[in-house]
């Protein structure tokens, strides 16, 4: 069976990089609206109720508006956007969280999750689950992330000299000082945790990537539990999954010098994390690419899950 799929955002960041990955497939059959069309309320009715999947890789108002133009049953929405991430109606798209699979499979609704959230949930919900990090907890966490994240205006930002150059874009920029970053709530709500995190993201010169730390201190934890501890529950965890690595304990072979190598999971749909310990010291970190499990890529694995394809179909990594 042929499946009609249309990417409303066809010409945006993760639009173009979805049908990269589209056009490896071959039992879908792809819309392509006009590109002068593409904004225009009739023609994209027709496409979104003419399509058996729609990708929503648009800004949240326009995503909010196409969401409503679906007026059939048929249409099934992976939508990129933020709007409807914590909506009880709609499947989180995280299948690497315990039963989340099976309900995405048969989802006709699901949210891409955020990007900073991607690496944050899945560190913190497996050790919630574990009872070894209680769910009141004091977190804070931090990611370090490539520009892309931003779209095509962030993008244009950085890679238009001139304006990076008066802007000094040239060193990395803290931003959601307000502690107020979009993401917090999809955070605390799929993490397990009562409060929102202390999140405070680092935008810097280079395109893709995303590092996401999160700090933990062993004598705060219940068990007083020690980063070989944390490593071992999120091992097992993961152990069956095959996305999402856990890299051998403190292990420094995978450090440049003392350094830690951002972009080695760029244009791969996979996830690392990494474990370092020190007496009663803890930090997580993963690293992903933010347009592969941070959105394109993922959207593309829960399309797998909805129509019962292999689940890596066209996914690097
Ligand atoms: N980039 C990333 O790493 C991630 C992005 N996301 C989310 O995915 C969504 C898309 O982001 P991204 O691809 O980065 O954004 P971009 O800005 O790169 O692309 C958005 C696209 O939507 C088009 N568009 C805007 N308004 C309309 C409209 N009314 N009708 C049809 N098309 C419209 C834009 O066209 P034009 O440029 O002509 O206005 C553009 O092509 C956003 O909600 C974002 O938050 C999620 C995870 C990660
Ligand atoms: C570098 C950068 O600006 N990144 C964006 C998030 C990218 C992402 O995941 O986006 P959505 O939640 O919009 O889907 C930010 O931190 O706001």
């Amino acid at each position: 069976m042929q499946y009609k799929v249309f990417v409303d955002g066809q010409e945006g960041t993760t639009g173009l990089k979805i049908f990269e990955y589209l056009s490896k497939l071959s039992d879908i059959e792809i819309l392509r609206i006009d590109s002068d069309k593409r904004k225009d309320t009739e023609e994209r009715s027709k496409f979104l109720n003419g399509a058996d999947i729609v990708f929503l890789c648009l800004p949240d108002s326009a995503a909010k508006e196409s969401i409503a133009l679906v007026k059939n049953e048929k249409t099934r929405i992976i939508n990129a956007s933020t709007v409807f991430r914590t909506d009880k109606n709609w499947v989180y798209g995280l299948p690497e969280l315990k039963n989340q699979r099976d309900l995405i499979r048969g989802a006709s609704r699901v949210s891409v999750p955020g990007c900073h959230a991607t690496g944050f949930i899945l560190t913190v919900r497996p050790l919630i689950e574990a009872g070894i990090l209680q769910n009141d907890y004091p977190v804070t966490c931090y990611s370090v992330t490539g520009y892309s994240g931003a779209g095509r205006s962030g993008i244009e930002e950085y890679e238009n000299s001139s304006l990076a150059a008066a802007k000094k874009l040239n060193v990395p920029r803290h931003y959601a000082l307000q502690l107020n970053h979009k993401h917090l709530p999809e955070m605390k709500m799929y993490s397990g945790l009562l409060y929102e995190p202390l999140f405070t993201p680092v935008k810097a010169n280079y395109a893709q990537g995303i590092a996401m730390s999160v700090p933990l201190i062993s004598r705060n934890l219940p068990k007083k539990s020690s980063a070989k501890d944390v490593h071992e529950v999120l091992s097992a965890y993961f152990e069956s999954e095959r996305f999402v690595r856990v890299m051998p304990y403190d292990s420094g072979d995978y450090l440049d010098d003392g350094h830690f190598m951002i972009s080695e999971c760029n244009n791969t749909n996979r996830l690392d994390i990494f474990v370092f310990g020190q007496n009663d010291k803890i930090t997580i970190i993963s690293r992903y690419d933010n347009l592969g499990k941070g959105a394109s890529g993922a959207a593309i694995q829960n399309m797998n899950l909805m129509l019962g394809f292999d689940e890596g179909n066209s996914l690097a990594g």
